[in-house]
C-alpha cells in the first residue's frame, strides 16, 4: 500500500527529535477531597458557631513527582494497588487536573498550551486500560473503534481512515477482514490488541499503558507485550508501563521507578533495580515474588502491617511504619542488636501482636532478659510496666486497651517519631552498579545518608 492512508507515520513529525527527555514532571500533585458518604467528614465542634463544620480531608494520592521519560523508553511504575500509579498516569495527560506542579512535553508546559497546540499535543499522548471489556463501545464495530480518534482529531477522509484502521489492525496481530465485527467476537487479548490500534490511530509519541495485561491469561501475556515492543519499535514509541506485576515491569521495562503511597521511593534501570535494590520497600516487593529456590526461605523483609490511610500519610519517609530497618533515633546510645528488639517489640505493642503476660516474661520474650542501658531502658521499661499483666502500681488507666495505647504513643512518640526516617523526607543519588545505560540510581531511604 502507498499514500498517507496507509503510511503508519502520519505527516513529516517521525517523534521527538530534541535532546532533552520526551517528558518531565516537577514536583507534580494530585490530591482529592475524600467524599464517602453524606455525614463524611463533618466536624462537631460545640465551641464554634455553627457547631458543624465540613472538613473534606484530602487523599494524597500523588505527592510532589519528579521524574523524567526519554524519547523511545520504556519507564515502568510499580507499586502495590492504590499507592498512586493510575492517578499520575492520569493526571500527566491532564485527564486530571495536577493539583500543583508541572508537567513539561517536549519541553512545552502542558499548561501553557491551549488551542490547536493543546489539541495535537492531545493526539500525541494517548493511554490504554486494564480492562479491554469495558473501554471497548459494544455497540461499536472495531473499524469504528479505531477510526473514532482519528474522527475526533479531524484526521484524514473515510477512506483513509478505513484503510489505516485495517492496516493497524494487521500491524497488532488482527486479521484486516474482521474489521466489521463487534468487539464480543474478540478474546480478551484480542480486545487488548483493538485498543492497542485504537490508541496508535491518531499516531502518538507516547503511551500511557494502564496495566494493560492485568486482566490476561498468562500465556496471553506476553504476546501481548511482545507485540507492544514490536510497535514501540516501530512507531517510535515512548511508554510509560504500570503494573502491579513485577515479572511483567522485568519483562518490558528499560528503566523501573517504584511508588509508594504517593511518593517515587525508587528509580533505576531495569536491572540495576532488580539486581540491587537500596530501598527496604523495593526489597520487600521483590522478596513477595515467589522463588522456587528452597534455600531463599528465609523471606527477608516480608511486608508487615497496613498500607497508611493517603489521607493522613506518615511524615519524612512514607514507607518508615512498616519499614523493617527503620533507623534509631540519635539522642539514645544503642547497640544495633538493642535497637532491633526494641523496633520488634515497638511494633508489637503498636499491634498488639502478643498476649498480655508478667512484666519478666515480656523483657524475657523480648530482650533476652536484658533492657537496652540509658534514658532508652527507662522508656522501654515505663511501656512493659503499662502492658504487663503485673505493671506496677502506680499505672493511671485501669482500662486494659488504655494502657496499650498508653504504650504504643509512649514508645512511637519517644523513639519511631524521633528517627531521621520521621524527621526528614529522603532522596539520595546512588551510584550504578548493574546495567549499561543509566548511571545514576535513586533511592529515597536515609539508610544512603
Ligand atoms: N477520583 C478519586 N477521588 C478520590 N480518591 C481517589 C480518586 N481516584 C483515586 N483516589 C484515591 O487515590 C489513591 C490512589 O489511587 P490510584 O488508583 O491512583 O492507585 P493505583 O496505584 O493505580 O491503584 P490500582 O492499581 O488499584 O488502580 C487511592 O487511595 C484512591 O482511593
Amino acid at each position: 500500500m502507498t499514500g498517507v492512508s496507509s503510511g503508519i507515520r502520519l505527516g513529516d513529525d517521525d517523534g521527538y527529535a530534541g535532546d532533552g527527555p520526551l517528558l518531565e514532571l516537577d514536583g507534580v500533585t494530585k490530591y482529592f477531597s475524600q467524599e464517602s458518604g453524606l455525614f463524611a467528614g463533618l466536624q462537631y465542634d460545640p465551641d464554634r458557631f455553627p457547631p458543624f463544620t465540613v472538613d473534606p480531608g484530602l487523599v494524597k494520592a500523588v505527592d510532589d513527582v519528579s521524574l523524567e521519560i526519554r524519547p523511545g523508553e520504556t519507564l515502568g511504575l510499580v507499586g502495590e494497588s492504590g499507592c498512586g500509579k493510575s492517578t499520575l498516569g492520569r493526571t500527566i495527560l491532564r485527564l486530571l487536573e495536577p493539583t500543583e506542579g508541572d508537567i513539561y512535553f517536549k519541553g512545552e508546559n502542558l499548561a501553557d498550551l491551549d488551542g490547536e497546540e493543546l489539541r495535537r499535543t492531545r493526539s500525541d499522548m494517548q493511554m490504554i486500560f486494564q480492562d479491554p471489556q469495558s473501554s471497548l463501545d459494544p455497540r461499536m464495530k472495531v473499524g469504528q473503534i479505531v477510526e473514532e480518534p482519528m474522527r475526533a482529531h479531524g484526521m484524514l477522509d473515510d477512506e483513509g481512515r478505513e484503510a489505516r484502521a485495517k492496516n493497524l489492525l494487521e500491524k497488532v496481530g488482527l486479521d484486516p477482514r474482521h474489521y466489521n465485527r463487534y468487539p464480543h467476537a474478540f478474546s480478551g487479548g484480542q480486545r487488548q490488541r483493538i485498543n492497542l490500534a485504537r490508541a496508535l490511530s491518531v499516531d502518538p509519541d507516547f503511551v500511557v499503558c494502564d496495566e494493560p495485561v492485568s486482566a490476561l491469561d498468562v500465556s496471553i501475556q506476553a504476546q501481548v507485550l511482545n507485540t507492544m515492543e514490536r510497535l514501540q519499535e516501530e512507531f517510535g514509541l515512548t511508554y510509560l508501563f504500570i503494573a502491579h506485576d513485577l515479572s511483567v515491569i522485568r519483562h518490558i521495562s528499560d528503566r523501573v521507578a517504584v511508588m509508594y503511597l504517593g511518593h517515587i521511593v525508587e528509580l533505576a534501570d531495569k536491572e540495576e533495580l532488580f539486581e540491587n535494590p537500596q530501598h527496604p520497600y523495593t526489597r520487600a516487593l521483590l522478596d513477595s515474588i515467589p522463588v522456587p529456590d528452597p534455600r531463599r526461605s528465609d523471606a527477608r523483609g516480608v511486608l508487615e502491617g497496613e498500607v497508611p490511610s493517603p489521607a493522613d500519610p506518615p511524615s519524612g519517609c512514607r514507607f518508615r511504619t512498616r519499614c523493617p530497618r527503620l533507623i534509631a533515633p540519635d539522642q539514645y546510645e544503642w547497640t544495633d542488636e538493642e535497637w532491633a528488639q526494641t523496633r520488634a517489640f515497638m511494633r508489637a505493642v503498636k499491634r498488639r501482636t502478643f498476649e498480655p503476660m508478667p512484666a519478666a516474661e515480656i523483657q524475657a520474650e523480648f530482650f533476652d532478659g536484658a533492657l537496652p542501658r540509658g534514658q532508652a531502658g527507662s522508656i522501654v521499661e515505663e511501656a512493659i510496666e503499662l502492658v504487663a499483666t503485673d505493671g506496677g502500681a502506680g499505672r493511671e488507666a485501669d482500662d486494659e486497651s488504655e494502657r496499650w495505647a498508653a504504650a504504643t504513643d509512649l514508645l512511637l512518640e519517644s523513639f519511631a517519631e524521633e528517627s531521621v526516617c520521621a524527621r526528614e523526607r529522603p532522596a539520595y543519588e546512588l551510584e550504578t552498579e548493574y546495567g549499561e545505560g543509566e548511571r545514576t540510581h535513586f533511592a529515597a531511604c536515609h539508610l544512603h545518608r
